[in-house]
C-alpha cells in the first residue's frame, strides 16, 4: 500500500480555550511546493510548528512517509524549520554558519566541507564564504539562511514567511529562486504566507487557511479561476461584487437586469453576489453582461490600468484591469462615463 508522502489527519491544537487548529487533515505530496495561506491568527504557524515539533498535538497525528512522527523531539525529525528571523549566528562567517549543524550532527570533516562548499555553489554565495552575517544584504542573509537549513538534506523544509524581511523587489525574485532551490534539491517544501500573490507564484498547490481550518486546497490556477467561498475570492487577488437577487429564471442586478452566470450550482437564499475578476471586464457592451459608470479612479501600476468605475450596481467601486494597449486605445479619463461588459462564464454567485 502507498502511503501519501506527509499526512496531517485530524489535527487539533487549543491554547485554553482557543482553538489555533481545528480538526484539519491534509496530504502533501513528495516534491510539493505547498503554501499555507491566511490571515493572521488563522492558525498557520501552528500548524507548521506542529509539524516541526515545536508544538504538541492537542489531537490528532502526523505521518511521514506512513509513520508517524507525532511524538518525535525536533531534531528526530527529518524535517527542518527555517525560522522568519533567520536566527544567524552574528560571529560566525557565512561558511560556519551552514556547517553548524552538520557538525551539531558529527558528520566527518571532509563530508561537512564538500557540503558546504557544494551549497554555497548553489546558493551563488561562495565569494562571500568568510563574510559575518552584518557584512551580508538581506536577501543574502535570506540565502545563507536556506543554505543552512539545506544543507541538512531534510526531506521536508518547513518555512515561516521566508521572505517577510525583504523588500517587494528582492521578494519577487527570491520567490523565483525559492522555486529553483526547491527543484534542485528536490525538497518537500512547506511555506507559510500570508501573501496570497507570493502563494501564487511560488506553490504548486495552496491551502486557504481561515480560523484554523482549511477553507480550500487546490493548484493556484484552480483557487484563482474557481475560488470555493466568497472569503477565498476576496482574499486571493482582487474580486468585484455586485448585490444580485433571484429571480424566477436566474438573478438580476439592483436595477433589475438579468446577469448570466456561469451555471454553477447557485447558493440558496434571494439576495446573493455575483463575483467577477478585474481582468475579465472589457471595455464596451458587448459581453453577456454590462453595467456602466463614472470613472472615479485609475491607479496605474505599468503593467496595467486599474479603472474604478462607481455604478448604481454596487456600494463599492467596480475595478476593471485594462492592459496598456487597452488603455492606449481607450483613454479613460477620471469623471468620464464607461462601459464595461464580461462573460457569463466569469460570474461566480456567492452567497451574500
Ligand atoms: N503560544 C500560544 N498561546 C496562546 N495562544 C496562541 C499561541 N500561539 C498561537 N496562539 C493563538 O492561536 C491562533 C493562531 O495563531 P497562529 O500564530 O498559528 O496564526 P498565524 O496564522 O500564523 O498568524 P500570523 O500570520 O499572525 O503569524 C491565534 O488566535 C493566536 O493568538
Amino acid at each position: 500500500m502507498t502511503h501519501p508522502f506527509l499526512s496531517i489527519r485530524n489535527v487539533s491544537k487549543a491554547f485554553g480555550s482557543v482553538r489555533a487548529v481545528a480538526d484539519l487533515s491534509l496530504d502533501i505530496a513528495e516534491n510539493e511546493f505547498f503554501a499555507l495561506l491566511g490571515a493572521s491568527g488563522s492558525g498557520k504557524t501552528t500548524l507548521l510548528r506542529m509539524l516541526a515539533g515545536f508544538e504538541d498535538l492537542t489531537d490528532g497525528d502526523i505521518l511521514l512517509e506512513g509513520t508517524s512522527i507525532a511524538g518525535l523531539t525536533p531534531n528526530r525529525r527529518p524535517l527542518n524549520l527555517m525560522f522568519q528571523s533567520y536566527a544567524l549566528f552574528p560571529h560566525m562567517t557565512v561558511t560556519q554558519n551552514i556547517a553548524y549543524g552538520l557538525e551539531m550532527d558529527r558528520l566527518p570533516k571532509a563530508e561537512t566541507a564538500s557540503r558546504v562548499s557544494e551549497i554555497l555553489d548553489v546558493i551563488q554565495l561562495g565569494h562571500l564564504a568568510k563574510r559575518k552575517p552584518d557584512q551580508l544584504s538581506g536577501g543574502q542573509r535570506q540565502r545563507v539562511a536556506l543554505a543552512r537549513a539545506l544543507v541538512k538534506r531534510p526531506k521536508v523544509l518547513l518555512l515561516d514567511e521566508p521572505l517577510g524581511a525583504l523588500d517587494k523587489k528582492l521578494r519577487s525574485e527570491m520567490q523565483l529562486e525559492l522555486k529553483r532551490l526547491q527543484h534542485e534539491f528536490g525538497i518537500t517544501f512547506v511555506v507559510v504566507t500570508h501573501d496570497q500573490e507570493e502563494a501564487l507564484v511560488m506553490a504548486d498547490r495552496i491551502a486557504i487557511m481561515k480560523d484554523g481550518a482549511l477553507l480550500q486546497v487546490g493548484t493556484p490556477h484552480e483557487i484563482y479561476e474557481s475560488p470555493g467561498t466568497r472569503f477565498a475570492a476576496d482574499f486571493i487577488g482582487v474580486m468585484n461584487f455586485l448585490p444580485v437577487s433571484r429571480r424566477a429564471n436566474g438573478f438580476a442586478t439592483r436595477d433589475g437586469t438579468p446577469v448570466k452566470t456561469d451555471g454553477r450550482a447557485a447558493p440558496t437564499g434571494t439576495q446573493v453576489v455575483a463575483a467577477i475578476r478585474p481582468e475579465r471586464l472589457r471595455v464596451g457592451g458587448t459581453g453577456d453582461n454590462s453595467l456602466t459608470g463614472e470613472i472615479t479612479a485609475l491607479a496605474y501600476h505599468g503593467l496595467d490600468l486599474l479603472v474604478h468605475i462607481s455604478t448604481a450596481l454596487a456600494d463599492a467601486p467596480v475595478i476593471a484591469r485594462m492592459t496598456a494597449d487597452e488603455a492606449d486605445g481607450n483613454a479613460p479619463v477620471v469623471g468620464r462615463q464607461i462601459t464595461v461588459s464580461w462573460s457569463a462564464k466569469d460570474t461566480h454567485i456567492f452567497p451574500e
